[in-house]
């Protein structure tokens, strides 16, 4: 069986590699043409770091390939709907590389205060400008993290080594949980006008892309310094750029950039108070030797053995439960997108019910499942068919299982409730026929949707003329419903309307939608 390494790994991987008995094919800096050359010649593993951008039509040409594998976190370089089409697993190894990435933070934020790069440029030079280089102490100062999931909480907790005060901002944490490691959760806005230092640490999503833009440098004080070691384009270059000339920001360390490498005419090359590493997050000896043993074990694992481990496409079920078990993952997966997307704050407690036939299954997956969909819109792929009970758990979130044989009018069903500071929400699934997962239940509300798609969860007065005003408001904004269910949750006096639409909600109409008297709250569900 043939491996093709195309970006670098460190040696610990190849070697276990070629212990088991696999041909290992090392080559790496090659063009998508070269490429695609190399996946024809038999490949059945690629494995992959940031820089081989695994595309459909790479995929499409591989003949043999059955895992791409990358030694790290993100999957940005992966089209993992082309790979799904294929049946191809798609795998990564988090974690490993976390504190690499969070030291880096550290060294960025110190390096940042002291003008290091700067100075040591300067020296080079020959010169020796001790005023020119006046720098500030980071003790007592104020350290606002965005995003405090595994790196942001690890430079929590070493910035409070240094004497610094720890706030921070990240919708998804419950702050009982964040507090116990002493953290104070604040909101963004209180985050922007405190902080004298403010590092992020959110995956890129659909949320966070330019999410650090002209609007929130304006809520910073003057003078902040920025560190950015997530991922390139959650924060708006350009917005930087004016904001440091403005001497709004002033200084900032990235690590990652919107385009790697960045074109040669880049603006902040130009600012004396920029710094900056070729996305070095991850580049320790520690970390590559974490992620390559892990990468190639699970290589090793899968190709040899048929195991699958840290697949973010496919759970680890046996071959023979597959087909019994897979429409019910795919529902419980949506079950849990579905709950993410209503749960208005961070999620405490999930309790699952599963209902009739299904409760006499192995609903282990099926949890996972689940636990992957609701963690998803917050972790992207740091949550993953195999971590997501973990993820779960470190997040402080209690989960709980009961099975019945009973399931209403249903012959199966699985009935999710999820809790949150202010509030709760029941949403319940089943599996019609052999393999279509319909959503039955959302609170008291009972309906009959196909869970896919773009989709719109509206609550509004239960009074005449105002589903038509709703319908027309959607309109106006060039979206084509494609189906709609409309139901009365006699509890609140209201009507509640679950709508297909043709393309992504966007947010005016949503403002818009807000702003009509009789809608009491408005949801985009994406489970596309
Ligand atoms: N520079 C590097 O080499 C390097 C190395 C590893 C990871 N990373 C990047 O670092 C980032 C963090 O990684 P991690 O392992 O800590 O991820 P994680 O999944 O453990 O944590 C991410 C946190 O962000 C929070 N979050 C999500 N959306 C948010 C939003 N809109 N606002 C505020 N918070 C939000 C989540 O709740 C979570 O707590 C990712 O972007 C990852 O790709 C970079
Ligand atoms: O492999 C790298 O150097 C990038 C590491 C990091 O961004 C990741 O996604 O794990």
């Amino acid at each position: 069986m043939k491996v093709l390494v195309s970006d670098p790994i460190a040696e610990d991987g190849i070697k276990i590699l070629k212990e088991a008995g696999l041909e290992v094919i090392i080559k790496t800096g090659l063009s998508k043409e070269e490429l695609i050359e190399e996946l024809k010649k038999g490949i059945e593993a690629i494995i992959i770091r940031s820089a081989t951008k695994v595309t459909a039509d790479v995929i499409e040409a591989a003949p043999n390939l059955k895992v791409i594998a990358r030694a790290g976190t993100g999957l940005d370089n992966v089209d993992i709907d082309a790979a799904n089409r294929k049946g191809i697993v798609v795998m990564n190894c988090p974690g490993g590389n976390t504190v690499s990435a969070a030291e880096h933070t550290i060294a960025m934020l110190m390096a940042l205060a002291r003008n290091i790069p700067q100075a040591t440029a300067s020296m080079k030079a020959g010169k020796w400008e001790k005023k020119k280089f006046m720098g500030r102490e980071v003790n007592g100062k104020t350290l606002g993290v965005i995003g405090v999931g595994r790196i942001g909480s690890i430079v929590a907790d070493r910035a409070k080594g240094l004497k610094m005060r720890v706030i921070a901002y990240d919708p998804f944490v419950n702050p009982e949980q964040a507090a116990k490691i002493g953290i104070e959760v604040v909101s963004l806005d209180e985050l922007l006008a405190q902080a004298d230092f403010i590092t992020i640490h959110v995956p890129l999503t659909k949320e966070t892309k330019g999410f650090i833009s002209k609007e929130k440098f304006e809520k910073m004080k003057d003078g902040v310094m920025l560190i950015h070691c997530a991922r390139g384009g959650i924060v708006n270059e350009a917005d930087l750029y004016e904001a440091m000339v403005s001497g709004k920001v002033a200084g900032a360390a990235l690590d990652v950039f919107e385009q790697e490498p960045p074109p040669p005419d880049y603006p902040l090359f130009k600012l004396e108070n920029f710094i900056c590493t070729p996305h070095l997050g991850a580049s320790t000896l520690e970390a590559q030797k974490n992620v390559a043993l892990a990468v190639a074990s699970q290589v090793v694992d899968y190709l040899i053995h048929g195991v699958v481990r840290n697949a973010v496409n496919m759970p680890s079920v046996s071959a023979e439960l597959l087909p019994t078990l897979k429409p019910y993952l795919k529902l419980a997966e949506k079950l849990g997108i579905i709950q993410a997307q209503l749960a208005e704050g961070p999620i405490q407690e999930v309790h699952i019910e599963y209902q009739g036939d299904v409760a006499n299954l192995d609903t282990k997956p099926l949890t996972v499942a689940l636990l992957k969909g609701l963690l998803t819109p917050a972790l992207r792929e740091d949550v993953n068919y195999v971590n997501a009970p973990i993820r779960a758990k470190e997040r402080g979130i209690k989960v709980t299982e009961s099975k019945v044989n009973t399931a209403e009018d249903f012959l199966n069903r699985i009935k999710v409730i999820v809790k949150y500071p202010k509030g709760e929400n029941l949403v319940a699934g089943t599996i019609f026929g052999k393999k279509e997962p319909r959503i039955v239940q959302i609170n008291d509300f009972r309906l009959d949707a196909i869970p896919e798609g773009h989709m719109l969860y509206l609550m509004n007065e239960d009074r005449p003329g105002v589903i038509g005003q709703i319908g027309i408001t959607i309109g106006e904004h060039g979206l084509n419903i494609s189906r709609m269910h409309v139901g009365q949750d006699p509890a609140q006096q209201a009507n509640i309307i679950l709508l297909c639409v043709d393309k992504p909600v966007p947010q005016d109409l949503l403002e818009k939608l807000k702003t009509l008297p009789p809608v009491k709250l408005v949801k985009p569900l994406e489970l596309s």
